[in-house]
């Protein structure tokens, strides 16, 4: 039996899909029975790294999510319009979808997945988080026994690259993302990478799954990369940690009779301990580090992004639709029925309460420029006893114009007493500056 696919984009992973739809050689048996029937591009004059029949390229994407003789869409053109509206018109068409479209999906997941469960058919996006590594699925399946409580991911390779150079070379910033965008890595718009959306559409996409709520985007805290400075980096590292741009989503209250559960969801610059898994997760690499009750701890390593990897996850949704359908467990073609598998299809309806920042614990890392005379490490204390902040470490490391530098790193502290504490410290005559504020793993 043979299932037809369209192909919606045969750009990086588009191309990267089609590769390995056409060698199925040592692949898994069921590759052989998948076809590629229509690709869908914006220009047909451009030059190609793939070899394909002519007549199979289309500019009319429409056609594709119409075509009665397809069962899979592949969307991975990106972007948000025309996508959204051709996953849909895919749905309604009884498709079943597979797409890579992080941020198609954190916005617009809702809407998509309730089309697609009332249509009975799957929408699939391992290739969303992660890349090539398995982390959606499994998240759905094989940890589906667990209590989850917490993800912790590095899932944006571009930072990863830029934070690790500046790690090794004590450069700055600015000097890597030119590198960067010059090595192809980051984008010529490289905001969504650097200013941590990216992170923020993939973290709101596993903590859905992972907390089974759907998650408005909006409440997501998303801070990126720019701010760090070769300094925060050098002082990290003297004080046992390395600075990785983390994705954090937790379970923050329990839920009571008077309140539901609430969750912290949230992607900024980190100081990580030396010693902590992710601290050693370099270079392009993402990881996702979950905790469950009661698997304890299970991380996921791999390469987040790129041609290969991203379409080995593509390409393993396309199987796992393929064997829904020659199982009949999902109709073949335009026969709405509830979708079969619970565990394949993302059924949540309510929303999750997402905490307010101010309700977050965590411990802070802070630089300031002093007035270098007696007494200001102790004005600091003080300010920061007046609001309960507790101070693990002080350290005055260096000097800068003729002002010194002070570096302080809290105990687990809420954030809104660290940030009153702040803006008492702001006013005191004898600082110059808050140069940085980091939040500490
Ligand atoms: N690149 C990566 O490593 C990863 C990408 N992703 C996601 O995968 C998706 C695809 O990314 P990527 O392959 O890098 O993107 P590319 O820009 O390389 O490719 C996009 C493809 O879609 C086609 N396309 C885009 N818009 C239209 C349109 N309006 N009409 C017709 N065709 C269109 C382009 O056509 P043409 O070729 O004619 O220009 C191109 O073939 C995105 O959602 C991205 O976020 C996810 C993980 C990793
Ligand atoms: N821009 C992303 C690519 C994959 O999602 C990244 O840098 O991780
Ligand atoms: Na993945």
């Amino acid at each position: 039996m043979t299932f037809k696919v369209g192909l919606l984009g045969l750009g990086t992973v588009g191309t990267g899909t089609a590769q390995i739809l056409l060698d199925a050689t040592q692949r898994h048996p069921l590759l052989k029975e998948l076809e590629i029937h229509r690709v869908g591009v914006r220009s047909l004059d451009k030059s190609r790294e793939i070899d394909l029949p002519a007549d199979l390229l289309t500019t009319d994407l429409e056609s594709i999510v119409t075509d009665p003789n397809i069962d899979i869409v592949v969307e991975v053109m990106g972007g948000l319009e025309p996508a959204r509206s051709l996953i849909l018109q895919a749905i309604a068409h009884g498709k079943h979808v597979v797409t890579a479209n992080k941020a198609a999906i954190a916005r617009y997941g809702a809407e998509i997945f309730t089309a697609a469960n009332e249509a009975g058919v799957y929408v699939l996006l391992e290739a969303a988080v992660g890349g090539g590594i398995p982390v959606i699925q499994p998240l759905k399946q094989s940890l589906g026994a667990n209590r989850i409580d917490t993800v912790i991911g590095i899932i944006n390779g571009t930072t990863n690259y830029i934070l690790t150079r500046m790690q090794n070379e004590g450069a700055d910033f600015a000097e890597v993302l030119a590198d960067a965008q010059r090595l192809g890595y980051a984008e010529a718009d490289p905001t969504a990478d650097v200013d941590g959306l990216d992170a923020a559409d993939k973290i709101a996409i596993l903590a859905s799954l992972a907390f089974g709520g759907r998650i408005k985007l909006a409440e997501v805290h998303c801070e990126g990369i720019r701010q760090v400075s070769a300094a925060d980096i050098a002082y990290a590292e003297r004080l046992g940690f390395v600075i990785k741009l983390l994705a954090i989503a937790k379970r923050n209250t329990v839920s009571t009779e008077n309140a539901p559960e609430q969750l912290q969801i949230r992607v900024h610059p980190t100081l990580v301990p030396k010693s902590h898994p992710l601290a050693s997760v370099n270079d392009v690499y993402n990881a996702i580090l979950v905790e469950g009750d009661p698997i304890g701890q299970v991380m996921f390593f791999g390469r987040g992004a790129g041609a290969g990897p991203t379409a080995s996850a593509v390409v393993s949704d396309i199987l796992n639709i393929a064997a829904m359908l020659q199982a009949n467990l999902v109709p073949v073609s335009t026969q709405p029925t509830q979708a079969a598998h619970p565990l394949l299809a993302c059924s949540h309806q309510h929303y999750s309460a997402i905490a307010p920042m101010t309700d977050l614990v965590t411990r802070f890392y802070a630089r300031f420029l002093t007035k270098d005379y007696p007494g200001v490490i102790g004005k600091l204390g003080t300010c920061f006893g007046n609001h309960q902040v507790s101070l693990e470490s002080v350290v005055q490391i260096g000097n800068q114009d003729g002002l010194a530098e002070i570096v302080v790193v809290t105990h687990d502290v809420p954030e809104g007493n660290f940030r009153q504490a702040l803006e008492e410290i702001r006013s005191l005559s004898s600082i110059s500056s808050v140069s940085s504020v980091l939040r500490v793993l």
